[in-house]
């Protein structure tokens, strides 16, 4: 059995990694921690997991840490840097949920998240976790930075479309929208549901620090350097996330079905739904995908439609693919649940 840790489990992508975890086959939860409720039972604070754990919330601390065989950090960003040099040299591998090894350019980080990096030597060796685009290199990496919840529904999407060589990368749209809790747990006026109910609105127009990790991946997996338009929106709901992507053919004859079924083929959580208007619903509490492509009008302009659930493949089921990945597991064990209806 895996020994696992979990640093930052009053969260909402820590509880999620606490709701697959505690059913999967091949691992023992050893560490969960939380300043706010150290001592506190976890079934506590979260009572759907009574009866399935009997561990007390503990305070971070390495030493204890240093007793797992991997750790996931579900943390604020610019919180894991601190302690991952340490724990890699106790021999701990690391999944981190949020952005501080996501990006290669240490300048860039400190641009889009206004504080140094307190570790850029690790960037080179960091292995960007979307399985989809990166499957190899996450089997032997010590160190994962779990993508963000908005560039796995955009990426994903627009892939196919760009390694194929279809498209024009200069001329890219992503019309995103997230349900709160990509927001995180803690208590925000804005995310109130009087604030948020019944509204409907979009947010950093001017730019959202998920562009460039967006960009990034388009150079890193399509080779192409992308000029994207991103903009996400907040939707009064709690999960999900919808991405209406848009590009410009430049192959006219392309079949996009077929482009995108090829790509896709060997992809346990892709689904494709040819002709179809995926919705965030049919992924709510699933590790999927779920992508549809469409030619309105038979004109030049491709609009792809990208679903996930944002705590699921967008952060927590990710995070458990890619264990799987690094420590020779079945990719999928754990992560079978079905999405909730209604
Ligand atoms: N929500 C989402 O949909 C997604 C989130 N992410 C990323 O995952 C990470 C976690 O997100 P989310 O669960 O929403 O966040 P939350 O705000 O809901 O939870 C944060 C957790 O981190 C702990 N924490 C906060 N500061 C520290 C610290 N300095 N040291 C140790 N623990 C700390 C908190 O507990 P305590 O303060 O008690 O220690 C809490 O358990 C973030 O980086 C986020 O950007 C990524 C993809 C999607
Ligand atoms: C709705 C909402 O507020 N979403 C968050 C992004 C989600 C997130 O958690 O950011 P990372 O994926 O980079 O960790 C935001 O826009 O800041």
């Amino acid at each position: 059995m895996l020994r696992v840790g979990i640093v930052g489990g009053t969260g909402y992508t820590g509880a999620e990694l606490l709701r697959i975890l505690l059913r999967h086959p091949g691992v023992s939860l050893n560490v969960i921690t939380s300043r706010g409720e150290a001592g506190q039972p976890v079934a506590d604070l979260f009572p759907h997991l009574r009866g399935q754990v009997d561990l007390c919330f503990s305070e971070p601390d390495n030493a204890v840490l240093g007793d797992c065989d991997l750790v996931f950090f579900a943390t604020p960003n610019g919180t894991a840097m601190q302690s991952v040099p340490d724990l890699l040299d106790r021999g701990v591998r690391v999944i981190d949920l949020a952005a501080d090894f996501r990006l290669k350019d240490p300048a860039l980080w400190e641009r889009w998240y206004g504080i140094p990096h307190q570790c850029p030597d690790l960037l080179e060796e960091a292995v960007y976790g979307l399985p989809e685009l990166n499957r190899e290199s996450i089997r032997g990496a010590r160190l994962i930075a779990n993508p963000g919840c908005y560039p796995t529904a955009v990426t994903l999407g627009f892939l196919p479309l760009l390694a194929g060589g279809v498209v024009d990368p200069s001329w890219l749209i992503a019309d995103a929208k997230s349900g709160v809790s990509g927001a995180g747990r803690k208590a925000t006026t804005g995310l109130l549901m009087a604030e948020v109910g019944e509204s409907f609105k979009a947010y950093s127009v001017t730019g959202h620090r998920h562009e460039p990790e967006i960009t990034q991946n388009l150079a890193q997996f399509a080779g192409v350097r992308a000029n994207l338009t991103f903009v996400p929106h907040l939707l009064p709901m709690i999960r999900g996330i919808e991405a209406t992507l848009y590009a410009r053919l430049t192959d006219p004859g392309v079949d996009l079905d077929r482009l995108y079924a090829d790509r896709y083929a060997d992809e346990h959580f892709i689904d494709l739904m040819p002709g179809g208007h995926p919705d965030t619903r049919s992924v709510r509490g699933a590790n999927q995908c779920r992508i549809a492509v469409a030619r309105p009008g038979s004109g030049d302009i491709v609009v792809v439609q990208s679903v996930i659930d944002n705590l699921v493949k967008g952060a927590a089921g990710q995070a458990v693919q890619n264990m799987n990945l690094m420590f020779g597991l079945q990719e999928s064990m754990g992560l079978e649940s079905v999405a909730l209806l209604p």
